[in-house]
């Protein structure tokens, strides 16, 4: 008989048993996976239920909401809440902190961009859902965003989900990254990639070009060096991509190695940048190091920095880890 793939569950099943303790991790990883296969299915009907196009509506940020942003935002809440382990929970969609009702004993903290890459929704293409689990501080209100702004070394899990070809589950609990894949038959997430590892080396870099005249020096520089080839101080040939979906980036970064970048730039400045720290570039940094990348700022770690907002937006620059450096290398000369 053929061999059957560990299903998600038991693999949650397997790590809760290594690692001792109680089962919540468990059961929160499996609300999250419930909240993903059901905006997966949302995603996969496209045009079909009229859920494409816009909302009508913007987010905090000031961004056009889509239908689907507003659709995935409500199924990440009302699935994540049901548990009562969260007090309280955050998203790119709404400006302040949710407080669940019913929650108050919970104790953990949740953070999500419910749609990412959402520009690709009308298009067809990938897009993603991203999230960050933390622990609730001793004392704290969770009401408040204080509780939340925690360094992102602080996270107890984080993943993505990515709505692409397949739609998968990618987790990591502190030990290794893990992949999982959608049976839309039997409706179960399968372990289809363990121990995802990044390449330290790379010959591949993403980042959105149209804004090369805003780039610092050192991204410049470093850009420079790639598109000159073989004959330049690289000594070899890069390749190039930009899907403008950061889930759908770093996924390809956790399969073949690569550099992603949406670096602070001359125009984003005032912001600080144009990803968001707390649900975005916090998860994503904590995956990409957990799979052996790095992930920084071009000045510092973004695991480091010292939260200020929800909705912060940060300089990303991650991936190879050796590209990493060259890239904070150049910010330090
Ligand atoms: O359109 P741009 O400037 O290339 O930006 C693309 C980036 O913006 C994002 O789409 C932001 O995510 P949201 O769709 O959640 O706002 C990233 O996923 C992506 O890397
Ligand atoms: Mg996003
Ligand atoms: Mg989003």
């Amino acid at each position: 008989m053929s061999q059957i793939p560990q299903t998600l569950t038991h693999w949650l099943i397997d790590a809760q048993r290594k690692a001792g303790g109680d089962s919540v991790m468990l059961q929160l990883l499996d609300d999250i996976a419930t909240a993903c296969k059901m905006i997966s299915h949302e995603i996969a009907q496209g045009a079909m239920l009229g859920n494409l196009g816009k909302a009508g509506s913007e987010n905090v940020q000031g961004e056009e909401q889509k239908q689907l942003d507003v659709i995935a935002n409500d199924i990440f809440l009302a699935v994540n809440a049901q548990a009562g382990h969260y007090p309280a929970m955050a998203s790119e969609e709404l400006e302040d902190v949710y407080v669940v009702d019913g929650a108050a004993e919970g104790k953990y903290l949740l953070l999500f961009d419910p749609l990412d890459g959402s520009s690709n929704i009308d298009v067809n293409v990938s897009v993603g859902s991203i999230f960050s689990i933390l622990r609730l501080p001793e004392g704290a209100d969770p009401s408040q965003a204080a509780a939340f702004l925690q360094t992102g070394v602080q996270q107890v899990a984080a993943g993505y989900a990515l709505y692409g070809p397949s739609t998968m589950l990618v987790i990591s609990v502190g030990q290794g990254v893990h992949g999982f894949t959608l049976d839309r038959n039997t409706g179960l997430f399968y372990l289809t990639h363990p121990d995802m590892s990044i390449p330290a080396d790379t010959k591949e870099f993403a980042i959105n070009a149209s804004r090369a005249r805003f780039w610092e020096a050192p991204v410049k520089r470093y850009v420079d060096e790639c598109l000159a080839g073989k004959t330049g101080p690289r000594g070899r040939d890069f390749n190039m991509r930009w899907i403008a979906s950061m889930v759908a980036e770093v996924h390809r970064i956790l399969t073949r190695g690569g550099l992603f970048m949406y670096p602070m730039d001359a125009e984003n400045q005032a912001k600080g940048g144009k990803l968001r720290l707390m649900y975005e570039a916090n998860p994503m940094s904590f995956l990409v190091e957990q799979a052996g990348g790095a992930a920084s700022t071009g000045r510092q770690r973004i695991m480091d920095v010292a939260p200020t907002g929800l909705h912060q937006r940060i300089s990303v620059i991650l991936g190879s880890k050796n590209e990493v450096e060259r890239v904070a290398s150049y910010h330090a000369e």
